[in-house]
């Protein structure tokens, strides 16, 4: 199995401008996430202040008339300052939350669809899937840590300094002094946090894709009795999630115990310095009221925050390791133009379209190379048959022309357009792909029907599926058309899965199709109509047909043999037979096969 590797591919400022982005969804709630802290803030200092002040009133010459008017004045405030403060509090909430959470699974699921085809096959899927439900989860509360646990201590701190300073400014250098090296404390330590939290996060997720792929393959692993070998596979990618957790708690521990030390330190000294100068009169006791107030108040916010610093830093490690599975390695790029971008070819053909491949050089691994300066031509509304040994390149080279993969070298050209001056969304328009393996949502069957034609009527939808012979089994089916697909496409068998996928390509009917093995799971009756069917599918359009099974390919116009990435023979079907070739070798080995199993 692959291990998960964390690279530092997103900077802290990126995770931060990020942030920040999340925020400007809900500007107004954003402005809320910045008043609260505030607001807190000026309640934590102004109490101390306050306490400070009514000490100092409670001298015998002064009347409890003179005392009633600040002390009404200041409570009133302080009434309006916690009211608001709620207030907004669940205004964020309300408002906020919510919305952003909705925004961010569609970032999310965004984001999967903007990566490479080639980029995302080599995830796991319930990683990928672990991955992007961490943003509506994480974001929200990493925003709301960050004002309650980083933005408000900073602002407290910043106020309790200015009335420090003003009662006696050597609190407020040892404050001051203990704030800064508290909080550098905490800055040394983030991008570490942080890396240890994303190779963590990294593990967690490599778990969910464990779990998922054993579940999806629960039916393999029941019948090879292998769940005991399947729990030990998890436990395996376990154990090296724990190694991973405990160097994070190792990082913690060593952290809170550097910063309690330091917390410890303060007090001590602050308290010995207040009691020295009260002695010597320099302060009231009021202001020693004030100042001890403040002074531990401060102190104990910071320490407690600097706690939550794990959890933001650990939240910062799964946002980051999500916004590292968006970043798509070099390797993987293509460029193609999106659908704003000036000169964007929106190409929708009208006609069916040439397909040329002009020098293409192409291979997965650095190592062996696939195909090397290959040109081929296919004429517009040509039927061609692409044929060869398994693992000769067919799909590879379907895979190519679809964009899906990057070629090294050379150019694939449809209808002379160059498809990296395409934009993919346009360019799949005009497009057909029948797979051997059909994947159906779990939908109803309508839905699945109509996906991609989503103007079709009920009279094309009937139309497309008695073409494809799937109209009888359908309306068989208590709910008909609105029969939910399961998982897998059940009710449904393997070779009516492949019926319905044609009667898709019925409804879509678009310039360019491919099929790719579309008759290998029907029986030979049932074959021999689709094919009829297939024919009909074909006409006006550019069609490539990846066949093994060569009777297939019969009547298609030209057929390309592939053998090692290499096309070593063109022809129809009778010409190819008559020359001495792999073609004539593949049929009479398919011939003979037939024979010997009559
Ligand atoms: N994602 C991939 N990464 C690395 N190698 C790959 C990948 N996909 C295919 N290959 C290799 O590329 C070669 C061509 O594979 P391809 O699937 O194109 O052959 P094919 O002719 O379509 O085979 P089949 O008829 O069995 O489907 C094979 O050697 C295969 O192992």
């Amino acid at each position: 199995m692959q291990e998960p590797v964390c690279t530092s591919r997103v900077a802290f400022c990126q995770l931060v401008s990020f942030l920040w982005k999340c925020c400007l969804y809900t500007p107004w709630c954003a402005l809320f996430l910045i008043l609260c802290p505030l607001l807190w803030a000026a309640e934590l200092s102004l109490i101390p202040y306050a306490i400070g002040k009514f000490l100092d009133c409670l001298h015998p010459r002064v009347s409890y008339q003179e005392v009633l008017g600040p002390v009404l004045i200041f409570f009133s405030a302080l009434l309006m300052v916690l009211f608001s403060y709620r207030l907004f509090n669940y205004m964020i909430g309300i408002r906020m939350v919510p919305k952003l959470r909705s925004r961010l699974a569609g970032l999310g699921l965004q984001g999967v669809f903007n990566m490479p085809y080639s980029a995302l096959k080599e995830e796991l899927p319930g990683k990928i899937s672990g991955k992007i439900s961490d943003l509506p989860k994480v974001i929200p509360e990493l925003l709301e840590m960050f004002c309650w646990k980083v933005l408000a201590p900073l602002i407290a701190l910043t106020l309790s300094l200015i009335l420090l300073s003003q009662k006696d400014k050597i609190f407020a250098l040892i404050t001051f002094f203990w704030a800064v090296l508290f909080i550098t404390g905490n800055l040394v330590m983030v991008p570490y946090l942080i890396q240890r939290s994303a190779n963590f996060a990294q593990y967690g997720n490599q778990i969910l894709g464990v779990i998922s792929d054993s579940v999806l393959n629960v039916f393999t692993v029941k019948i090879y009795t292998s769940e005991e070998k399947e729990e030990n596979y998890l436990q395996q990618n376990c154990k090296k999630g724990e190694k991973s957790e405990r160097q994070l708690q190792w990082a913690y521990f060593f952290l809170h115990l550097c910063l309690s030390l330091l917390y410890v330190i303060t007090l001590t000294v602050t308290l010995y310095v207040a009691f020295h100068r009260f002695k010597k009169g320099k302060i009231s006791i009021g202001d020693l009221a004030v100042v001890m107030n403040l002074n531990l108040g401060i102190s104990h916010v910071l320490w407690e925050s600097s706690f939550e610093f794990s959890r933001i830093a650990q939240h910062l490690g799964r946002m980051k390791q999500v916004l590292e599975m968006f970043y798509v390695p070099p390797k993987f790029i293509q460029n193609f133009p999106e659908k704003g971008q000036k000169n964007v070819k929106a190409v929708i053909f009208q006609h069916p379209p040439s397909v040329r491949f002009d020098h293409v050089t192409f291979s997965y691994s650095q190592e062996v190379s696939l195909f090397e300066n290959l040109c081929l031509t296919i004429n517009a509304g040509e039927k061609v048959g692409l044929v060869g040994y398994s693992g000769a390149g067919k799909t590879s080279f379907v895979q190519l022309m679809l964009g899906l993969y990057p070629a090294h070298s050379g150019k694939i050209l449809v209808n002379d357009i160059p498809i990296n001056d395409m934009n993919l969304q346009f360019f799949y328009q005009n497009i057909t792909f029948i797979s051997q393996n059909p994947q159906f949502f779990r939908r109803t069957i309508w839905e699945n029907l109509i996906y991609g034609s989503e103007n079709a009527t009920l009279e094309r939808v009937n139309y497309a599926c008695k073409q494809a012979g799937i109209f009888d089994r359908i309306q068989g089916l208590p709910n008909g058309y609105q029969t939910l697909l399961e998982d897998q496409g059940a009710p449904l068998s393997g070779g009516e899965k492949q019926r319905l996928s044609i009667a898709k390509a019925f409804l879509r009917n678009s310039p360019l199709l491919i099929l790719d093995e579309v008759t290998a799971q029907q029986d030979a009756l049932t074959e021999q109509s689709i094919q009829l069917a297939l024919h009909e599918l074909m006409k006006n359009k550019t069609s490539i047909v990846i066949a093994h099974r060569l009777k297939v390919v019969t009547l298609i116009d030209r057929l390309f043999v592939f053998n090692n990435g290499k096309i070593v023979q063109t022809g129809p079907h009778h010409l190819l037979l008559q020359q001495n070739g792999l073609y004539k070798k593949l049929w009479e080995a398919q011939n003979s096969l037939t024979s010997l199993t009559r």
